[in-house]
């Protein structure tokens, strides 16, 4: 087996595919991912079964191949108790800056053709669909 933090193939070839400023969306288990995406991205379906595998742990894999300048996160209603939010800022380095977007300015962002990877994660918690900007290594 490989000696890496992820061992998808896969996912680890569209990563590879990922230079600075490209969107890599992590999409929770309501997303409509084929719909809301761009047509040229690559969709890796993490999402096995609700709650397996969760939105953090594949952020937290993913910062260990790349670094992320942005995170653009869709904005929730303001009686939704958004508690993802804060685990994505825990693991996002300090500097990282931060974008909402409403949900209809967040699929066009995800349309875009900057988008080259998509994951369908198991996430189940609603509002939890985050877009990263690629940085420089
Ligand atoms: C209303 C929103 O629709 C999106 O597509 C979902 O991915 C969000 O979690 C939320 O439910």
């Amino acid at each position: 087996m490989l000696k890496s933090e992820i061992l998808h193939p896969q996912l680890l070839g569209s990563l590879a595919q990922c230079g600075h400023k490209t969107l890599i969306l992590i999409a929770d288990s309501n997303y409509s991912v084929v719909t809301n995406s761009s047509p040229g991205a690559t969709i890796v379906y993490l999402n096995f079964a609700p709650d397996m595998i969760g939105s953090p742990v594949i952020l937290e894999k993913l910062l260990t191949y790349i670094n992320v300048e942005k995170a653009t996160l869709m904005a929730s209603p303001d009686d939704f108790e958004n508690t993802i939010e804060k685990e994505y800022q825990r693991l996002l380095p300090f500097e990282t800056e931060y974008c909402w977007l409403q949900r209809d300015d967040f699929y066009r962002q995800a349309k875009s053709s900057d988008t080259l990877l998509v994951i369908a994660s198991g996430e189940t918690r609603r509002f939890a669909n985050i877009l990263l900007t690629v940085g420089v290594v």
